[in-house]
């Protein structure tokens, strides 16, 4: 999922939006230890470590825990004296939650309040790092709404931002789709029902994701009543949603993650908020299957499946899914924009509307895992580095999140998937 090389900035943050953000703090010096980061390295848990991952696995004796109790312990230590002395006088650095691109989140306690939050730093002077931060916050700032991650206060230096945001404790949705047990189309359509009332909300707003995809939507806690919130606004956009029917066709450039991209995105043309809605479609046929609708390790072939909409209702779980979901997914994953349902569509379809009452028992929950965990295990036999989930995987493939293709790639890219 990381931006690798080659990324094209998104667009500078507009004006004129009123600001949720409760204070701002703008320091005028900071301390900076400029580390040159290499690569991203996630810490938290995934959905695969259920099977493999190192994460969860028990520890084989005490002494091995306290190792890496002091371990954990030193990374804090470390991320603590990376932050600004101002923002660790207002917030107590507790846990290292995860790094993103250009982020490094950690958990974190409000001095005073003792109230949890999550912060993520933002390198404002790494290469991209400034466009991308700058997108996110004039996003976060304009946002209110109980299915979006929610900005509480941004603190910044020359060198970093610190968005300080609401803690998400309850994990990715494939994570809880793995270890709650049982899942079945029911619990699919309650948690498709918060991304698309989020998703509605943002295109109310003229505001394009781009990047919606599972890692990106985590539980608020860890309850069976927890909302669902789509965070990570780096390359979330204003346009593209005006009238939020999908029908301002102002946006242009290519980014998200390869898997989840809409063909009209993949060819390059201008394109709207439904790309989010194709992502949408990709989401829920993950969700229900523990598969994706569109997989190769072929840049090439992946963009020419998703130009074909070449994909298929085979295997397990797919016999025992039903129809409305089938028929959901199919108006989502339409080829034609103009024809892909609209979040306000969406949550009004049958299948969602009626939270798929026909079928609501069946548990998928063993063919999700199974498919899930046989991904996993393809993908880490073809690149052992991979540390698990889907886009993470993907990611080490070399098919992470990208931002742009450069202009000059433009014309050669159409020639190259266009033949369908
Ligand atoms: N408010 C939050 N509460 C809890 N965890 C969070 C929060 N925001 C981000 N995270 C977690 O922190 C990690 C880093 O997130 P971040 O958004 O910085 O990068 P990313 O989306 O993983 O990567 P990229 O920047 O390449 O897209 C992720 O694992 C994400 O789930």
């Amino acid at each position: 999922m990381g931006c690798g090389a080659g990324k094209v900035l998104p667009e500078a943050s507009k004006k004129g939006y009123v600001s949720v953000v409760q204070s701002i703090v703008a320091f005028s010096k900071a301390q900076d230890d400029d580390e040159p980061r290499k690569h991203k390295e996630k810490t938290k848990s995934s959905w695969l470590a259920t099977g493999s991952g190192a994460h969860h696995q028990p520890p084989s004796n005490t002494r091995q825990q306290a190792l890496r109790d002091g371990q954990q312990q030193d990374k804090v230590a470390k991320y603590r004296a990376k932050f600004d002395p101002r923002v660790t006088a207002r917030y107590d650095v507790k846990a290292l939650i995860g790094r993103g691109s250009f982020s490094r989140v950690v958990r974190v306690e409000h001095r005073a309040t003792r109230r949890p939050f999550a912060i993520k730093m933002m390198e404002v002077k790494a290469p991209g790092g400034r466009e991308v931060c700058a997108s996110e916050l004039a996003v976060l700032r304009r946002v209110s709404h109980a299915n979006v991650i929610q900005l509480v206060e941004v603190l910044q230096t020359p060198q970093r931002v610190y968005m300080v945001l609401e803690l998400a404790t309850g994990g990715e949705l494939l994570d809880r789709v793995v270890t709650t047990g049982r899942f079945t189309e029911r619990d699919a359509t309650r948690a498709l029902r918060m991304v698309l009332a989020a998703v509605g909300y943002l295109h109310g707003l003229g505001i394009t994701h781009r990047d919606l995809k599972p890692e990106n939507l985590l539980y608020y806690h860890p309850g069976a009543d927890s909302r669902l919130l789509v965070t990570d606004f780096g390359l979330a956009t204003f346009g593209g949603a005006g009238r939020a029917k999908g029908d301002d066709w102002s946006l242009r450039t290519t980014c998200g993650t390869p898997e989840y991209m809409a063909p009209e995105m993949v060819l390059r043309r201008p394109y709207s908020c439904a790309v989010d809605m194709w992502a949408l479609g990709v989401i829920a046929y993950i969700v229900l299957s523990g598969s994706m609708p569109f997989e190769d390790d072929s840049r090439t072939r992946l963009y020419r499946a998703i130009l074909r909409g070449k994909y298929s209702f085979r295997g397990d779980p797919w016999p025992s899914v039903s129809s409305p979901a089938k028929d959901f997914i199919q108006h989502l994953l339409a080829s034609d924009p103009a024809a892909r349902l609209t979040a306000e569509q969406a949550i009004r379809h049958p299948w969602v509307a009626t939270m798929a009452a026909g079928s609501s028992m069946r548990n998928l929950h063993r063919s999700i895992s199974q498919n899930l965990r046989q991904r996993a295990s393809r993908t880490s036999s073809r690149c052992p580095s991979s540390t698990g989930g889907l886009s993470r995987a993907s990611s080490s493939a070399g098919r992470g999140r990208l931002m742009s293709l450069d202009r000059n790639q433009e014309s050669a890219h159409r020639d190259q998937y266009n033949d369908t």
